[in-house]
């Protein structure tokens, strides 16, 4: 999550943690390196819309908390916006603005016909009852009912929240629009709609590009030893099929600490013992920190679980010659620079996590159409799709000279330009 404190930018000795103003120089030099006007980039650089609401919710000790909440959608030129909802207590506004964004540069990359958009409520869902949860998710469809629906801006799961919660929230939006709910979200259940391989699709789409990276570097993923941060929906899946692939995962981690086993941890025994939250090293007394974590000796690091943990404080100490990002915004901008320099593959989250969102899109399609397609038929269009775009991105970030994450913005941010440009906007 983005720290409220994000220290100034301007502040020498500081480095810069929000994650707002890093991600909008990188699409400054983007649509500069494309050749886009400064136009271009002051309709990019903020959401079109912003709506905050206030959820009052009863809670189980009869006194009602009231608990802020956001929407942020980010740019509605190519067609309906789409991005998750998270359930925090860092969630921020800042945060919600920025993730926003890189939904549009997902959707760009993997060429979905959408925008992007987030949400996010500020609350600890581990800190609350199944009723309490309920309540606070069916308020929230209410408070932004007018501006999100299947046509216009469609939700889907993000950190802590999950296809009970999507369930729930579809349930509410059916009340308000009776015959317009299949495509309100995604991230549904299977027996409401919901896609085959929606679930394990953010770790499916990281294992793919994964797997060209590693082809990259001459790096064979059996045997190669793995480091996971965040054991909960993307992380837990991705551990699973990296271990199935014969990788050594001799490090993953929690919000409460991190596991290590240099021979490699047994992952189906730490699955079976999990939490709903993606929490398990609770369980455990011999445990080291998230920090000692990202300094391992390891192959590859996979941040899967919350913003700006890959610093300028740590960056130098990285063993790992890959680093693929899961989770959204794991690593600032300054060790950006000094992995690159460091020449470690850094593959960004834009593109690495954007698994979710496609096949999100093919669960809205079916939902759209009424007709449903096989796991098999998911994991091929998946696989296609990521590999396509993984390749494009890579080989731009070679003929341009430019590292990963910036080929990956200069992709994400065209086709976005120009519908806008063709729109007239700009
Ligand atoms: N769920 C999805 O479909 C997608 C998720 N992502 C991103 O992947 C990341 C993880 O999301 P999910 O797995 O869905 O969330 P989740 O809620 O299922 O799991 C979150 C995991 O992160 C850990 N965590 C939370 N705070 C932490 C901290 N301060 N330090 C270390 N670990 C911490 C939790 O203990 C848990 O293991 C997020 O950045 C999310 O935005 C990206 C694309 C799609
Ligand atoms: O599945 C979706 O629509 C959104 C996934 C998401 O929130 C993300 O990629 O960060």
């Amino acid at each position: 999550m983005v720290a409220d404190k994000a220290v100034d930018s301007t502040e020498e000795n500081h480095e810069n943690l929000d994650v707002l103003s890093s991600t909008r120089a990188v699409i400054m030099t983007a649509l500069e390196k494309l050749g886009y006007s400064n136009e271009v980039y002051e309709l990019l650089k903020d959401p079109l819309r912003m709506m905050t609401v206030r959820i009052p919710v009863r809670m189980d000790d009869g006194k009602v908390k009231v608990f802020t909440g956001y929407r942020a959608q980010h740019n509605d030129a190519v067609g309906p916006t789409k991005g998750g909802i998270r359930f925090h207590p860092d969630v921020t506004e800042k945060e919600v603005k920025a993730l926003s964004i890189w939904m549009s540069l997902k959707a760009g990359i993997v060429n979905l016909p959408y925008g992007g958009a987030k949400g996010g409520i500020i609350c600890d869902p581990r800190h609350m009852s199944f009723r309490e949860l309920e309540t606070l998710s069916r308020g929230y469809v209410r408070a932004v009912s007018q501006i999100v629906g299947p046509t216009k801006d469609i939700p889907a799961p993000d950190v802590f929240t999950n296809s009970q919660i999507m369930a729930w929230m579809m349930d509410e939006y059916s009340k308000i629009d009776e015959f317009n709910n299949p495509g309100f979200i995604t991230g549904k259940p299977i027996v409401l709609g919901g896609s085959h391989g929606r679930e394990s699709a953010t770790a499916k789409g990281v294992t793919i590009v994964l797997n060209e990276a590693a082809k990259k570097r001459g790096i064979d993923i059996e045997g190669a030893r793995i480091v996971i941060q965040g054991f909960g929906n993307a992380g837990s899946y991705l551990s699973k099929f990296l271990y199935d692939q014969g990788a050594k995962i001799v490090g993953i981690a929690d919000a409460h600490g991190a596991l290590h086993d240099p021979d490699g941890l047994d992952i189906d025994y730490l699955l079976d013992r999990r939490d709903s939250f993606g929490t398990v090293t609770n369980l455990f007394d011999n445990t080291i920190t998230n920090k000692e974590l990202f300094e391992l000796d390891c192959d590859i690091i996979i941040p899967a679980a919350v913003e700006n943990q890959i610093t300028r404080e740590n960056a130098h100490n990285i063993k790992a010659s890959i680093i693929v990002e899961a989770a959204n915004g794991p690593t600032t901008a300054e060790a950006t620079k000094i992995l690159t320099d460091r020449d470690i593959l850094l593959v960004p989250d834009v593109l690495a996590s954007a698994g979710g969102v496609t096949v999100s899109y093919f669960e809205w399609v079916q939902n759209n159409q009424g007709y449903y397609w096989s796991e098999e038929e998911i994991d091929q269009k998946l696989h296609e799709i990521m590999i396509d775009s993984f390749n494009n991105i890579y080989n731009l970030s070679e003929t341009r000279q430019v590292d990963m994450r910036l080929a990956a913005y200069m992709i994400g941010v065209r086709k976005m330009a120009e519908a806008a440009r063709f729109r007239g906007w700009v």
